[in-house]
């Protein structure tokens, strides 16, 4: 596949996308997160590129939504799915489910939120799937105290590509190697003619180091799980709660986890920590052993009576002799015991072991002094081999430890990935439980061939729309079923544009994939959408002239539409708009289209209709304490009476029985 093959993806998206891993896969899975990793695609960009992908697939034409309401209504119901998401993800990823008209994108969806419905959003996986979000590349770092060597300038070149932690070098020879292996505790040699090298230090030759990038920079891998530490336990822990099966071993993972820092840095090794601390306490440890030494050697002086020779005596002050010979001769026990303390502190404040203690004599061994005064030399010879013990065992831990992790990484991409879909499938499961969904029924489909007569209409029973303007809980249940083109009248404030929502709310979220808010739902698929809702008021004659070319590009082009038109007559005065209704229906009929229109003059538009017009009603039961009570269902086949009778016939009823009475007949 092409990338600019799919709907809304031009040369410059192609290219940002062809920057990631796979963009097809990407593409196919409806993957938004991973989308949005392109360069310069945000997430709402992402979603737009998904849903086109899955449009391409599925050979969807992107006509469904046809008319503004459509769209809003289509929004609205998203949102009520996407208030219950508890991640960013599932919220971006639930813009890849859309009203379809084609018949296998609404079936990969339905099966889908089959499987979703059957999901248990209990309060510990949604807690769980707070801390999750999509992993993040490795931060950007550099390793310091291991190099790349090479003799060849391309190979240079693509070591500093491939491998940018590391610094790379041009080597000429062993002795060049040599040299760098005395600045770094390891130089990683990509050339297979270095094979048996002989120079001191480590020293590594390898010329599969591109092959094998998790062997030479382990940081790598060990950076990429320290930074999603919190990502990966979250999702450990939504496999945990929900009981999904775990793609690897979860105690394998923790314990990896569980060897890094949130630097990257190796923990739990008793050795890498007593190097670590005695390279950074160095420089203190010496001043304090250094101290505690003059101390010893101050008291020794204080206490002691020196007897000095005459002899000595007079060559101190002919020869101006420091009083360090003296020192020497007359108090080396003394400042052999002050040495001794000081090593001995030293070596014990840096726990320094065999090996080490040698280097530390000689930080305290030289000729007799006061103050006594330590080997600067000999500080920094015991540095060094610290510091080069330290990364060794570091390097060393670090590449066990990365050899386990990096076992470990894709199986925790699909971990990540499982949990993030699974708060996808339970807000699914969710929007069903808050508002008693159940998956619709789509009939049967006839003969596909016969364009004209797609329709068969909707047939919904129980149904409660959460769009509404009251609770959920007090809404009350709508049985309506249409087929063909039909009117619908009713009472003010009847429910007659809740119930066009209801309808077109049903319609979107069938041919999404989705659960509908109805005890049942049976429909036909249906190839466009067209709400239009009640206009404000009468148009001025521009308006209404391109209101007309709408209703005009209706009656003709695409069969299998829905059509639901709110209160048309608004548009113009009432006797050219029940003309103009009816001429709309005629067209609709004639195409086979279903539609339902509401509408105050239903008697009037029928008898200008040249075919006999189904009217439903929504009844008033009647007016009760001054208040409208009404059957929210349309009753079939049934002209309701208006709210301007139902008063006349109440006041009848109280008084003037003459006027009203007569006034009531006209009706
Ligand atoms: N099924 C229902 N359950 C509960 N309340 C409803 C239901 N349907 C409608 N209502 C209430 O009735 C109000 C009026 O509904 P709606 O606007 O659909 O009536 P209408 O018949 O289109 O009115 P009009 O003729 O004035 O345009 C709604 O705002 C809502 O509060």
């Amino acid at each position: 596949m092409e990338l600019t093959d799919v709907p809304g993806v031009g040369e410059k998206t192609a290219e940002a996308l062809a920057a990631l891993d796979g963009p097809e896969d990407a593409l196919r899975r409806g993957d938004v997160v991973e989308l949005a990793r392109a360069p310069g695609i945000s997430e709402g960009r992402a979603a737009v590129v998904a849903r086109g992908a899955i449009r391409r697939e599925h050979g969807d034409d992107a006509r469904f939504l046809a008319t503004d309401r459509a769209r809003e209504i289509y929004r609205d119901a998203l949102g009520l799915l996407q208030a219950r998401t508890v991640t960013d993800y599932a919220e971006k990823r639930l813009e890849t489910f859309f009203p379809s008209s084609a018949a296998s994108r609404i079936e990969e969806a339905r099966a889908f939120s089959r499987e979703a419905m059957g999901r248990d959003p209990n309060p510990a996986v949604l807690d769980a799937l707070s801390g999750v979000e999509p992993l993040e590349p490795a931060p950007d770092f550099r390793v310091r105290e291991r190099c790349l060597a090479t003799t060849d300038a391309e190979r240079y070149a693509e070591a500093r590509d491939r491998i940018p932690e590391l610094s790379a070098e041009i080597v000429e020879d062993a002795r060049d190697v040599a040299e760098l292996a005395r600045s770094y505790a390891t130089v990683v040699v990509l050339d297979e003619s270095f094979a048996g090298i002989d120079v001191e230090g480590d020293v590594q030759v390898r010329p599969d180091a591109f092959e094998t990038p998790d062997e030479i920079v382990p940081e790598r891998v060990l950076a990429f799980f320290a930074r999603n530490r919190e990502r990966i336990e979250a999702a450990l822990a939504v496999h945990d709660a929900s009981g999904m099966e775990s793609p690897c071993d979860p105690e394998r993972l923790r314990e990896g986890l569980a060897r890094v820092d949130d630097d990257g840095e190796l923990v739990g090794d008793a050795e890498l920590d007593r190097l670590t601390d005695a390279v950074d306490d160095l420089d203190t440890a010496v001043s304090t052993a250094e101290s505690a030494a003059n101390d010893h050697l101050r008291d020794a002086l204080r206490e002691r009576d020196v007897t000095i020779e005459g002899t000595d005596f007079l060559s101190l002050v002919e020869q101006g002799a420091r009083v360090d010979s003296l020192l020497g001769r007359e108090l080396s026990d003394d400042f052999d015991e002050a040495m001794r303390v000081a090593r001995q502190q030293l070596c014990d404040s840096l726990r320094l072991r065999e090996g080490e203690t040698d280097l530390a004599e000689r930080v305290f061994g030289g000729e007799p002094t006061f103050p006594m005064e330590r080997n600067d030399e000999a500080v920094s010879r015991l540095r060094t081999e610290l510091q080069a013990a330290r990364d060794q065992r570091a390097g060393r831990l670090k590449a066990e430890a990365a050899e386990t992790l990096s076992d470990l990484r894709e199986p925790v991409e699909t971990l990540v990935r499982d949990a993030l879909e699974l708060d996808v499938e339970l807000a699914v499961a969710r929007f069903a439980d808050d508002f008693d969904c159940t998956l619709p029924t789509f009939a049967e489909p006839g003969d596909e061939t016969d364009e004209t007569n797609a329709t068969g209409g909707f047939h919904i029973e129980g149904g409660r729309s959460p769009l509404l303007d009251v609770d959920f809980e007090d809404v009350e249940p709508v049985d309506y079923a249409v087929e063909g083109v039909t009117l619908l009248s009713g009472v003010n404030s009847g429910g007659k544009t809740s119930t066009l929502d209801l309808v077109a709310l049903v319609t979107v979220l069938a041919h999404a994939g989705l659960p509908v808010p109805a005890e049942s739902v049976e429909l036909s698929r249906v190839s466009e959408l067209h709400y239009y809702a009640k206009s404000q008021g009468t148009l001025d004659a521009g308006a209404f002239e391109s209101t007309l070319r709408d209703f005009a590009a209706l009656t003709d082009g695409a069969a299998g539409r829905l059509v639901l038109v709110d209160e048309l007559e608004s548009i113009t005065e009432p006797g050219a708009s029940a003309k103009i209704i009816a001429g709309i229906l005629e067209a609709l009929d004639r195409q086979g289209a279903t539609a339902v229109f509401v509408s105050h003059l239903a008697g009037e538009i029928r008898e200008s209709a040249d075919f006999d017009v189904a009217v439903d009603g929504i009844e008033a039961k009647g007016l009760v304490d001054g208040e409208l009570r009404v059957n929210r269902s349309p009753v079939k086949n049934h002209l309701s009476r208006s709210t301007p009778e139902l008063i006349v016939e109440k006041l009848a009823g109280e008084g003037d029985a003459d006027f009203y009475g007569r006034l009531l007949e006209k009706f």
